[in-house]
């Protein structure tokens, strides 16, 4: 680990402006500590050398004055620090969330969610010691330490020669066992990262394995994994307190060192007793923050390293076509249709697609009439929903994609398009929250018109959903769905939407309302493409567009 990650900085604004008043705030301890060390000698000097309690006393009074100050700005940090932390943190996840928009489906298909789960979750929440302990100690250090030791160096400089030799030793450890810790550190927290998906599996899976009696199993397999993460952390933690116990070892030793060599010179009286103890307070100030940074070095890797993969994927969103975005919400609002999103036929020519160097549609053509609907059939495994990905531009494809006679690319593809996929994909939430995701400002009419249109309106809106959406059956859990995507095809008028096997888990009756959903839509002008195996729905479509299996084609 860095000691200073400088992507933070560039990643994270409020990282920026948390230094500027730390170094501030850092500048005030450093007077605080000096101006402490000086008052302390004054006191003792002067009462050893007979002086009242009454000249004492605004001695006293400015000594109080100066730990008033000293608390003041260590509280004053650390309410930053807080605060930074809290703002760092909620930059990083929105620009995390932005980028995984950005990316799209098809990456997060490749991509273990619970890894980017624990990722946003306790892994930037590690953060939280890396701003409010490990951060302020660097900056003391970057700040206290230069100046202590000019002001040592001033008054004796045998004192500050051996603190300049004994200082760098700190880092110099902190730095070996650094490169030692971390393949331990990493092991900890790929540890936490299987513990979560492998939870993750086992509790969405739960139904299944306890059908096919492996239930059982799974206990012990939770226990392996949470020793394992166990036994990671244990190991981080003996190194942790190692490298503290080295690291106190050292700064003790050296500024016994520091004691030593002015005791020796007092008891030659080479030194005054004034500045003897001077020089005596203030050498394990200047040890004191560099220690800090030490102790709190492993504790604050942990939030490095999830900000490390935050990074990552932030870098492979930025670097990905159409350029970096501004912030979390230029990725959002890009879902907004543009006013001038191009409408007209959707045409795709000569596309070719694929997953893994292997081809799935090559030199493909469509044709989808704005105004009519189209149904796309074709046997299992062709490459419908191939086609459809195509259209959203989630799987890397060759060849032409139009509306309207203008390419789809980037923001304004996003925009023009309202996409219904094989999962309904619901969330934890009410039923109003299910429709309206994606769109939280639509109003409780668009909701109840939405869930009327897709044959829910017996539905109760304010209803709550489980985990997943759970509480609903198959085919109502499409139809929410497809309701979202009513909504989000009227609210943001988009002129193309798709619908893979809208209605596999629908009976005849919900069917046929849903055709005429599909009706009203292409009515107001829209393409409107379904992929369907249903005899009923592909019989009301205006057109219907057949993929092949590539083996096929080649064969004929
Ligand atoms: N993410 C993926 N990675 C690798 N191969 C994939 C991926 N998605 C689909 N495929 C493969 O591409 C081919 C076409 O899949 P696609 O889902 O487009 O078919 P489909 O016609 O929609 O099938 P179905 O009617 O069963 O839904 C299949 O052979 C499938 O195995």
């Amino acid at each position: 680990m860095k000691p200073l990650d400088p992507r933070l900085l560039s990643h994270a604004a409020s990282a920026r402006s948390f230094f500027v008043l730390g170094a501030a705030l850092g500048v005030v301890q450093t007077a605080s500590v000096i101006g402490f060390a000086w008052l302390v000698t004054h006191l003792i000097v002067s009462a050893i050398a007979g002086e009242r309690v009454n000249e004492l006393l605004p001695w006293f009074g400015a000594l109080l004055a100066v730990i008033v100050v000293r608390s003041a700005a260590t509280w004053g940090m650390e309410a930053v620090s807080a605060r930074a932390a809290a703002k760092v943190k909620s930059e990083l996840r929105s620009k995390l969330l932005a980028s995984i928009a950005r990316l799209g489906p098809a990456w997060l298909a490749s991509t273990s969610s619970s890894r980017l789960t624990t990722l946003a979750g306790p892994g930037l929440g590690a953060l939280d010691t890396y701003f409010s302990k490990y951060l302020p100690q660097l900056i003391l250090t970057a700040i206290a330490a230069p100046v202590l030791i000019v002001v040592m160096a001033i008054w004796d400089l045998p004192s500050a020669i051996t603190v300049i030799i004994t200082l760098p030793l700190i880092p110099v450890f902190m730095i070996l066992i650094g490169w030692a810790t971390q393949k331990v550190q990493q092991r900890q927290w790929s540890a936490l990262s299987t513990l979560a998906t492998g939870f993750l599996e086992v509790v969405e899976g739960l139904s299944t394995l306890k059908i096919f009696g492996r239930a059982e199993r799974q206990p012990a397999r939770i226990r392996q994994v949470t020793d394992d993460y166990r036994v990671a952390t244990m190991k981080v933690l003996r190194l942790s307190f190692m490298s503290g116990f080295a690291l106190e070892l050292l700064a003790s030793l050296s500024v016994a060192l520091i004691a030593v060599t002015i005791g020796i010179q007092l008891i030659n009286r080479e030194m005054s007793l004034e500045v003897g103890l001077f020089v005596l307070l203030l050498a394990p100030e200047v040890y004191l923050p560099l220690r800090q940074v030490g102790a709190q070095f492993h504790a604050a890797a942990d939030g490095v390293a999830a900000s490390e993969d935050v990074f990552a994927v932030i870098e492979e969103a930025d670097a990905a076509p159409g350029g970096p975005q501004v912030g979390a919400r230029g990725a959002f609002d890009a879902g907004r249709a543009r006013p001038d999103s191009p409408r007209g036929d959707l045409v795709l020519s000569g596309v070719t697609a694929g997953y893994e160097g292997r081809s799935v549609l090559r030199d493909h053509s469509l044709v989808a009439a704005a105004g009519h609907v189209t149904a796309i059939v074709g046997p299992s495994g062709a490459g419908k929903s191939t086609l459809l990905a195509v259209v959203r531009g989630t799987v890397d494809a060759v060849g032409s994609v139009t509306v309207g006679g203008e390419r789809l690319t980037g923001d304004a593809r996003r925009a023009a398009i309202a996409w219904m996929g094989q999962s309904p994909s619901l969330i934890e939430g009410s039923i109003a929250e299910n429709v309206a995701l994606g769109q939280p400002d639509a109003s409780p009419d668009e909701v109840r018109a939405a869930l009327t249109h897709a044959g829910l309106a017996f539905l109760d809106a304010d209803r709550m959903l489980g985990v997943a959406g759970t509480g609903l059956s198959g085919g109502q859990s499409q139809r929410l769905a497809l309701a979202r995507t009513l909504l989000r095809a009227r609210r943001l008028d988009c002129p193309v939407v798709l619908f893979d096997e809208p209605s596999s888990a629908l009976d005849a009756e919900t069917e046929r309302r849903i055709a005429a959903a599909f009706r009203t839509l292409a009515d107001e002008g829209r393409v409107v493409l379904v992929v369907s195996h249903r005899t009923a729905l592909v019989a009301s479509a205006d057109c219907v567009h057949t993929v092949e299996r590539l083996e096929a084609v080649a064969s004929a």
